[in-house]
């Protein structure tokens, strides 16, 4: 509001003011503007509207120069678009993100970017919300000039040559917005846009809010803009997206039960890693470090996975050396087959098989060829961190550094601390993980940690669904109708069926051509296995008639609730056991790394947007149906939050109190 009413003020006195020939806006500190303050939506705005004075901005007969440093993103860009010119530091970086955020750009975004780079470029800009270079700007043409010098300065001085010069031309709102084929054209990118957005209404009424610049005149246009934003302000998706933005930062600022944090724990520098392993993770790892500049030493001990690894983290270095336009020798790694080829560097990300005696050796191996203060980390997807620093002389050095595949795309890194881990060693996985781009949370030690512990009763009620009636495909729809890029089924398809058998082998689930229901004292569904040891995938039918299972209709509601509430309970029983330290870190995970759809805000999000009440009673009724399944017992903390009157989720910490370790 201060900013806004700064501008007003400000921008009237300068356009009446006889004695300024022209104007130039810029920000503050080298920061144009990141646009309106989020933190103001949900609440009363108050101050003035800034769209009537952007318009007399535009309509001044001096010429108006945004002198653009750091951002202009969203309302900072759509200020921008109403000066006459653009001058752009080439460090600046562009965009109209508010689909991102649930909303449109409302401040004429929608309308004047389209006038001023045509149709289809504004669609993929404003769909996307995706962040330009001031290059591209300045190739799309909504910058005037690119300078690497002092941005202020150099817009003075040209908004001074310009004075006297007509301006028509540069009122984007007198352009036209022609778009031949129109009806076409929006037909194929709503099509599109709706398949992408996976249900996320934000893009598809971006979409409706530029086909408005081509169909209405402008002022026409800018009101349309105005009634499709009041849709999206309110909307439950732009609170999840919000909330999101904030949480994302949240997550970065993370402390220990102990009550180490962020902000009194010095990272150790770091320029050389080792990964052991060159195998799925270890490749994707090998290649996220490389991008980043650190030098990395790469060891694995198959001369056939040595050979198709080496292969692999070349071709991918090689792309993105493309995409940089950057010869891929900038990348620096080295390859052995011997462990001893470690021996330099200041951390380890170990990636070999899921096998605790195997890595048990590596580690006392690593311990004794690494120096002393070499920061040992175990990319394992849910062994236990603090038997592995028990292997070592330095158990305060290792830490879990838990990747997602494929590890040079996901954005999620788990940080997993033990009892012993040194704040220092999780701060220097947590720069570590910010240095090569991803959103890394850090998470105690437990089986699975977060993520994958909480995999594990969604992916049971998932087979007891089709145990009782569902077909896979009937699952995997009310999935993905939900937000899911991939329903459970499918997922487990892709990433194959073997990796979880071999998993529940481990835990002596797996009985082989077993039928019984019941292990380990709790339901259990063998189909999984069973399609292992056949390989065969037409098996529910058959199955369910030889355990005398009778087939009932299940719709997604009931899919839904069981699979999701019984994953958001483990959640709830993870911030109980203080393994998370607060819900946002839960719903970055599931954000990040499993595909939660992003416009629900995460898991523990959706259930305060349900309801606590409501998901305990769901959950209360299907543990009465189904009382030997253990995770549909609601847990203690869901029910001392609906007893504390379900407060708001940034409140439940007061809940929660004294989160204990369960370490
Ligand atoms: C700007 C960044 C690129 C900076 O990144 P960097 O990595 O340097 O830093 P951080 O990301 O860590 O940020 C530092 C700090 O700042 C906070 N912050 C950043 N941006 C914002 C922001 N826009 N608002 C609030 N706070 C912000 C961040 O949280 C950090 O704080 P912390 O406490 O954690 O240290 C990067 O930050 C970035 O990308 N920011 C977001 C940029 C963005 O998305 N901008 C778009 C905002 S939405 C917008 O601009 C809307 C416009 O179109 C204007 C619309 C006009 C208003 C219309 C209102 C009409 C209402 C009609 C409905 C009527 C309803 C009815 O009828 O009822
Ligand atoms: N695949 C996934 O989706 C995924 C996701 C997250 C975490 N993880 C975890 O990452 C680890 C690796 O999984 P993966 O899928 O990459 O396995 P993988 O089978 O693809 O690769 C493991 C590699 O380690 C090598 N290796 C075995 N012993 C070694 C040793 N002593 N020294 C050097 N190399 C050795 C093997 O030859 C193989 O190339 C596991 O702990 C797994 O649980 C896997």
């Amino acid at each position: 509001a201060a900013v806004r009413q700064g501008i007003v003020d400000t921008v009237q006195k300068a356009v009446s003011d006889p004695q300024v020939k022209s104007v130039v806006i810029c920000g503050q500190n080298g920061i144009f503007c990141g646009g309106a303050d989020i933190k103001e939506f949900g609440k009363d705005i108050s101050g003035p509207p800034l769209v009537p004075v952007f318009h007399a901005i535009e309509s001044a007969d001096k010429p108006v120069v945004a002198a653009i440093e750091g951002s202009a993103l969203g309302g900072g860009l759509e200020l921008a678009l109403f000066c006459h010119y653009r001058i752009t530091h080439s460090k600046a970086r562009l965009g109209l993100p508010e689909v991102t955020l649930g909303l449109l750009p409302a401040a004429g975004g929608t309308q004047r970017l389209p006038r001023l780079i045509g149709v289809p470029a504004a669609l993929d800009l404003i769909t996307t919300g995706r962040h330009v270079t001031a290059a591209e700007a300045l190739k799309l043409g909504f910058v005037d000039q690119v300078i690497d010098q002092n941005t202020v300065e150099a817009a003075v001085k040209f908004a001074l040559s310009v004075v006297g010069q007509s301006l028509e031309s540069r009122r984007i709102s007198t352009l036209p917005c022609p778009c031949p084929d129109a009806d076409a054209l929006f037909e194929g990118v709503m099509q599109k846009v709706r398949q992408r957005a996976r249900g996320a209404i934000a893009p598809v009424t971006c979409v409706q809010a530029i086909q408005a610049a081509v169909t209405l005149p402008y002022a026409q246009g800018m009101q349309r803009e105005q009634e499709l934003m009041a849709t999206l302000f309110t909307s439950a998706q732009a609170r999840a997206l919000q909330y999101c933005f904030f949480s994302q930062r949240v997550v970065s600022r993370w402390s220990m039960p102990s009550g180490a944090r962020w902000d009194t724990s010095k990272p150790k520098p770091v320029t050389k890693v080792a990964v052991i392993g060159l195998g799925t993770m270890g490749r994707g790892i090998t290649v996220a470090l490389a991008q980043a500049g650190l030098s990395v030493v790469a060891v694995e001990t198959e001369q056939q996975q040595m050979i198709a690894g080496q292969r692999a983290v070349s071709d991918m270095l090689e792309r993105a050396a493309q995409r940089r336009g950057v010869s891929s020798a900038v990348y620096r790694v080295r390859y052995s087959m011997k462990l001893e080829a470690v021996a330099d560097v200041q951390l380890v990300i170990e990636a070999v098989f899921e096998d605790m005696v195997l890595k048990e050796q590596l580690f006392k191996q690593l311990s004794s060829i690494c120096k002393a203060d070499t920061l040992l980390c175990s990319n394992t997807s849910a062994l236990d961190i603090d038997h592995l620093a028990s292997q070592t002389r330095s158990p305060q050095l290792v830490v879990g550094m838990h990747f997602f595949a494929p590890a040079h795309v996901m954005k999620l890194l788990e940080v997993v601390h033990g009892p012993r881990s040194a704040p220092q060693a999780v701060a220097t996985a947590m720069e570590l993980g910010k240095r090569i781009g991803k959103v890394s949370v850090a998470v105690g030690n437990c089986r699975g940690f977060v993520g994958n512990r909480m995999l594990m009763p969604y992916s049971q009620e998932a087979l007891f669904l089709v145990e009782e009636g569902a077909s896979p495909e009937v699952v995997d729809r009310a999935l993905e109708e939900f937000g899911f890029p991939m329903g459970f089924f499918r997922m487990s398809d892709l990433s194959g069926l073997d990796v979880g058998w071999r998993v529940r082998k481990a835990d002596g689930l797996v009985k082989p051509g077993q039928m019984s229901r019941v292990r380990q004292g709790r339901r259990y569904c063998p189909l999984g296995d069973l399609l292992c040891e056949q390989g065969r995938f037409e098996l529910p039918r058959g199955y369910r008639a030889r355990q005398g299972l009778v087939s009932r209709r299940i719709d997604s509601k009931e899919v839904l609730e069981r699979c999701l509430y019984s994953l958001i309970n483990e959640g709830f029983r993870i911030l109980e056991d203080g393994i998370a330290a607060g819900p946002e870190d839960i719903d970055m995970i599931y954000v990040f790394g499993y595909g939660w759809p992003r416009h629900r805000g995460g898991p523990m999000f959706y259930a305060s947007q349900v309801g606590l009440d409501r998901v305990l009673q769901a959950l209360e009724h299907y543990q009465q149906l189904h009382p030997d399944v253990p995770h549909l017992q609601p847990s203690r903390l869901l029910r001392k939050l609906v007893s504390s009157g379900s407060p708001p989720i940034h409140r439940w910490k007061e809940v929660i109190k004294k989160p204990h370790s369960a370490l």
